[in-house]
């Protein structure tokens, strides 16, 4: 289990990390010693398209895994079916052992596997430290029985607020406090959107893009959290264009193209594979998804927290 979200410190680290995949073969659906997230033949076709089309997929617990690609490769359809954002033709997949099938995005999230978005747009109406009670899913006042504990609640509730000033320090969004998300620079929305991830106490997270927008001056202090979420003992997988990031801080990759899974391995050697950089090169252009698609996230992710907020009452 990861420490506490508003400490740095941990079991993981870089060493540790790189040694636990030193034995994995490089190559596509690679089993790992001790995987917190497996998939099996995982299919999601748009009408004629097959989006993703993945035979086999682990992630090992405890590093830092990209997922990279082309544009339109199936990477954030990818993220969307295995967190519960999007529902597949077929396949199964387990985090901790436990099958996803079925589960609902808000039941992961209180499992312990939260995602990011690409675009974070839907905390724009809310101010900061809203954004950060939206994110608590692991609230005690949830049950009827544990309704019926008020005190209890309250003092949960006054943990919650604790927790997410701890985490808008670590963040460095604590003058932010009050402030309405929408106002924050893109690179401030991304930290926010961390940040909210980590009032869940996530043992696995997934971050869409969390270099997109960000100004350089703010990348530097980004990887530098990411960092810590491996650190501090939590898992993090995430997909990214930035190859500089995806080269400073992975410690395996995986490649996807055309829905699936065509190369893995360490960085050095991923980046360095012919094949992989003419896929990556011969299609990658600088196109966002389509509005239709962001539409549909969106309007998700905002049901998400909709339902969030009815159980909070
Ligand atoms: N809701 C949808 N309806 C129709 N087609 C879709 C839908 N969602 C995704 N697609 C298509 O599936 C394919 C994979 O898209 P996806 O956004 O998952 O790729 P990606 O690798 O995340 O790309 P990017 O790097 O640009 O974000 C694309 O061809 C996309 O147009």
């Amino acid at each position: 289990m990861p420490a506490d979200a508003t400490t740095t410190t941990g079991a993981g680290d870089l060493s540790a990390a790189r040694k636990a995949l030193q034995d994995v073969p490089h190559e596509p659906g690679a089993p790992k010693p001790d995987p917190i997230l497996v998939a099996d033949d995982i299919v999601r076709q748009f009408g004629g398209l097959t989006a993703v089309d993945v035979k086999h997929f682990e992630v090992q617990r405890g590093v830092i895994t990209a997922l990279i690609g082309p544009n339109g490769a199936g990477k954030t359809t990818f993220f969307n079916l295995l967190t519960g954002f999007d529902r597949p033709s077929s396949g199964s997949w387990a985090f901790n052992g436990t099958s996803l099938n079925k589960v609902a995005a808000y039941k992961v999230s209180r499992m312990g596997m939260v995602r990011t978005f690409q675009l974070t747009k839907v905390l724009s109406k809310l101010t900061v430290i809203e954004n950060m009670r939206v994110g608590a899913t692991k609230q005690r006042g949830e049950g009827l029985f544990s309704a019926m504990f008020a005190p209890l609640w309250r003092s949960q509730e006054s943990a919650n607020t604790k927790r997410a000033d701890a985490l808008l320090e670590r963040f460095l969004l604590i003058k932010k406090r009050e402030d309405f998300a929408g106002s924050l620079s893109g690179g401030q929305r991304k930290l926010l959107e961390m940040a909210r991830a980590l009032m869940a106490d996530p043992e696995l997270v997934m971050l869409d893009e969390p270099m997109a927008g960000v100004n350089p001056a703010l990348k530097q202090s980004l990887l530098g959290h990411v960092k810590s979420l491996r650190d501090e003992g939590r898992t993090v997988l995430f997909v990214e264009h930035d190859m500089d990031m995806v080269r400073d801080i992975s410690d395996w990759v995986v490649v996807m193209a055309q829905g699936q899974i065509v190369a893995e391995g360490p960085p050095d050697s991923v980046m360095s594979n012919q094949s992989v950089i003419d896929a990556y090169l011969g299609s990658h252009h600088d196109q966002d998804i389509s509005e239709d698609l962001e539409e549909k996230i969106l309007a998700e992710a905002q049901a998400e927290i909709d339902h969030e907020e009815d159980h909070r009452g």
